[in-house]
């Protein structure tokens, strides 16, 4: 990114700062600067974000106005287009602008939003590079980097979006004009859902069931334009498209719906990397790469964690920190000041506990990040052999992190008061965008069963083997087998951190077992497989889930290993989160424990103390450790929130400025009520 030499706005006002949050701050007992740096990945990475987000800050076509929390829906949609506009200006003009920069930017520029443009970069451009071949890509992809073309991606129907298999559309095979007919014969076969497709995309990624020579081939990706380059009119020819409405949050996005009628695309218009059809109509496909056409709900499942688990919730987890330490209530000594409701040991075990759980989503997140991106090196050059771990482990920690997120998230709002419920607190925004993402790319029973399904296998092949050596080299293979083929530890409390991630995978692999068993059960009384499957959900779904929370122990403990090395004080208060998160995930999960490591309600009495202790551990780090996500004001959009603590004052100018307080008498009032009561 060019630098800018007048860059003026700082990221923080750190004048006027309320006098209880510099107290706070300097109880601090770590190197703040280390811990921002472990979240964002790398000093560098810190940096970079700074940057990015000081260029967004100085750039006044990126401002929010009007306000994001009083727009109507009209206003939300064009405030986005008119950002995403100077965004894209940007991005053209500016070519050193790296892949971390605009993410960085995206998010300053568009808070707690998923903007109209979003599903081109995170699942249109992917798909067609990861499917066309490469007559394709020179083809299409200088215009879709330019943004000429700008795309969405469409999958969803209204009567389908788990069974991708089950879709209805249909794109048949014309050898006399040499193109596809995209059709949807049904109500329910009209794509539904997309992110963009209402007003603003000109271009899709459509999947289909392709049909040619009368067979159906199943599920197939076609690049379809579908409004013209200038006009912006829907083409003719059989579309009929639009928005489908208002939804709980999104209302900046025109997620829509396309009927298509007999409409017309050129045979190449179908991406050709690992199947195709040929003039006359035969259909081939590299059978090996079959699975590559789900690639980029892995990848967006991928960083959905660290994205929107583990930056909501710690978006919210601050806000609900500050305001805590804001906030004077009741009488706690009789005769003396209300004291800060961060006081109540009520109050600090939801807060310390969400705050736990965001570091750990946060960085376990960024580690899934980075396997995603070394993994899917190799499995674009055509080696599939880690895609299975990697669905597995993106489909269970997709679904883990954000069924975990969102509770915390809405207790953050609860800890609030009723300020938590005014939109001003900024965590409404927070919660109806993160939700959004426990249904889109996947709903979490189906993903969780996905990561059972993958387990299972797992486990048989480790049973089977009499050495790691021969399993596939990766984590779920070893502590599977490792634990399979060794005695049961014995666990000495309080818990050490090795111990804890050793404990995770012992009653990971109990469940695992279980849910073989239960499978099996089912299986030998003669019931066909499928039902054996369903009537197995609950045991697979435990299973998948305390896989899921295997890897995010162990991935925290690995860069605790690391911070050891490196700063007694970042490591320490580190250490205290890992274990609040674990011990609190042990207490909730104490069946499993109890049963998988062969502990006592004695010993899990001992983890309850411990998580108490822990509380107060925390309580002098509270405000640096929020601080240390450094998040800038205006992505929080909070009055409770802001970094300098004048809670009050920013509540009562957010009233002031409600459009209801724009006259004093509401005209409705006066048509509705005056007139017909009081006349
Ligand atoms: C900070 C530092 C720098 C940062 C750098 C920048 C990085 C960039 C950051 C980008 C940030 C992105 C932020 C994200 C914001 C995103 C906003 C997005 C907005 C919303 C967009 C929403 C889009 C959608 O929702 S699209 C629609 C999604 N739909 C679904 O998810 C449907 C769910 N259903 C399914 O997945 C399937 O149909 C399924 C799997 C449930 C069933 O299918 P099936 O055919 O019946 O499958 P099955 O028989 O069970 O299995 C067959 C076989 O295939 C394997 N399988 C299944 N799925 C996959 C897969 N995805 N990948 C690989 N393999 C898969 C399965 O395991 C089986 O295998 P076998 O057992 O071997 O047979
Ligand atoms: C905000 C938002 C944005 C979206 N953006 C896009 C987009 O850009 N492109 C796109 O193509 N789609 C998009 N979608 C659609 C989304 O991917 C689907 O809604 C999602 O995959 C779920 O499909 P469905 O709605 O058909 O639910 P269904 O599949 O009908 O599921 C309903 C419920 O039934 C249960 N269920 C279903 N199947 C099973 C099963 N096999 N086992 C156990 N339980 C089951 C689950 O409890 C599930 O919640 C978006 C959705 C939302 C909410």
């Amino acid at each position: 990114m060019k630098q800018d030499e007048t860059m003026k706005v700082k990221r923080y006002d750190d004048t006027n700062v309320n006098p209880d949050f510099v107290a706070e701050r300097k109880k601090c007992t770590f190197n703040i600067e280390l811990l921002t740096n472990i979240i964002d990945g790398s000093s560098y990475l810190t940096e970079t974000r700074r940057q990015a987000q000081l260029a967004v800050l100085n750039n006044e076509s990126f401002s929010n106005l009007p306000d994001r929390y009083y727009a109507s829906r009209d206003e939300a949609y064009a405030q986005n287009i008119r950002k995403s506009a100077a965004y894209i200006k940007l991005l053209k003009e500016d070519k050193s602008i790296s892949r971390a920069e605009s993410y960085f930017m995206q998010c300053l520029i568009f808070p707690n939003e998923v903007p109209p443009f979003s599903l081109h970069t995170t699942m249109f451009t992917p798909t067609f590079e990861s499917m066309a071949d490469e007559e394709q890509k020179k083809l299409w992809m200088p215009r879709i980097e330019n943004y000429e073309i700008l795309g969405t991606y469409i999958q969803t129907e209204m009567g389908h979006g788990t069974n991708v298999r089950g879709l209805e559309t249909t794109a048949t095979f014309d050898p006399s004009t040499d193109e596809f007919i995209i059709h949807s014969p049904t109500l329910t076969s009209i794509k539904w859902w997309p992110g963009g497709l209402g007003k603003t995309c000109n271009c899709a990624i459509v999947m289909a069931s392709l049909i040619t020579n009368g067979r159906n081939e199943g599920i197939h990706p076609f690049i379809v334009q579908l409004r013209d380059f200038e006009t912006h009119e829907p083409l003719k020819g059989g579309l009929t498209i639009g928005d489908i409405g208002t939804k709980l949050g999104f209302h900046g996005m025109d997620n829509g719906f396309v009927k298509f009628d007999q409409f017309r695309i050129p045979r190449r218009n179908m991406l050709m990397k690992s199947a195709k059809v040929t003039r006359d109509g035969t259909y081939q496909k590299e059978k090996k790469l079959e699975k590559l056409k789900y690639g980029s709900m892995v990848f967006v499942r991928a960083m959905l964690v660290f994205n929107q688990a583990g930056q909501g919730l710690a978006q919210a987890v601050t806000i609900a920190a500050r305001y805590s330490c804001v906030r004077r209530q009741s009488e706690y000594a009789p005769g003396q000041e209300e004291p800060h409701i961060i006081e109540y040991q009520a109050q600090q075990h939801i807060l310390f506990t969400e705050l736990a759980a965001s570091y750990i989503f946060y960085i376990a997140g960024n580690k899934l990040r980075e396997l995603y991106f070394t993994m899917n090196y190799d499995i674009q050059k055509g080696d599939l052999s880690d895609l299975p771990e990697l669905h597995a482990l993106s489909a269970g920690l997709k679904a883990l992190t954000l069924d975990e997120a969102v509770v915390g998230i809405e207790r953050c709002r609860l800890i609030c008061g009723g300020h938590g419920y005014s939109a001003a607190s900024g965590i409404p925004k927070i919660y109806t965008e993160v939700v959004a993402a426990c249904t889109y790319e996947g709903v979490h029973p189906v993903l969780y069963l996905q990561t059972a399904r993958y387990l299972l296998k797992v486990y048989q092949a480790a049973l089977l083997s009499s050495s790691a050596s021969s399993l596939p080299d990766n984590q779920s293979s070893k502590y599977i087998f490792r634990h399979l083929h060794s005695e049961r530890p014995r666990f000495h409390f309080p818990l050490s951190f090795v111990e804890i991630v050793e404990a995770f995978e012992r009653r990971a692999l109990m469940c695992i077992e279980k849910a073989s068993k239960k499978l099996d059960g089912l299986l030998a009384t003669g019931r066909p497989h499928h039902e054996a499957w369903n009537y197995s959900a609950c045991y697979l779904i435990r299973a998948a889930k305390a896989h899921s929370h295997v890897y995010l122990t162990s991935s925290v403990h690995e860069q605790l290993e690391t911070v050891r090395q490196e700063d007694a004080g970042v490591y320490t208060v580190l250490g205290q989160l890992f274990e609040l998160y674990a011990l609190k995930s042990i207490v909730d999960h104490a069946v499993e424990f109890i049963e998988s490591c062969g502990i006592t309600t004695d010993q899990i009495n001992i983890c309850i103390e411990r998580i108490e202790a822990l509380l107060l551990n925390i309580r002098p780090n509270v405000l640096p450790l929020v601080d240390a996500f450094d998040f800038p004001d205006r992505l929080l959009g909070s009055a409770l929130g802001c970094y300098d603590g004048n809670v009050y004052q920013r509540l009562y100018e957010y009233a002031l400025n409600s459009p209801l307080n724009k006259s004093t008498v509401n005209v409705a009032y006066f048509v509705y009520y005056i007139a017909i009561n009081i006349s």
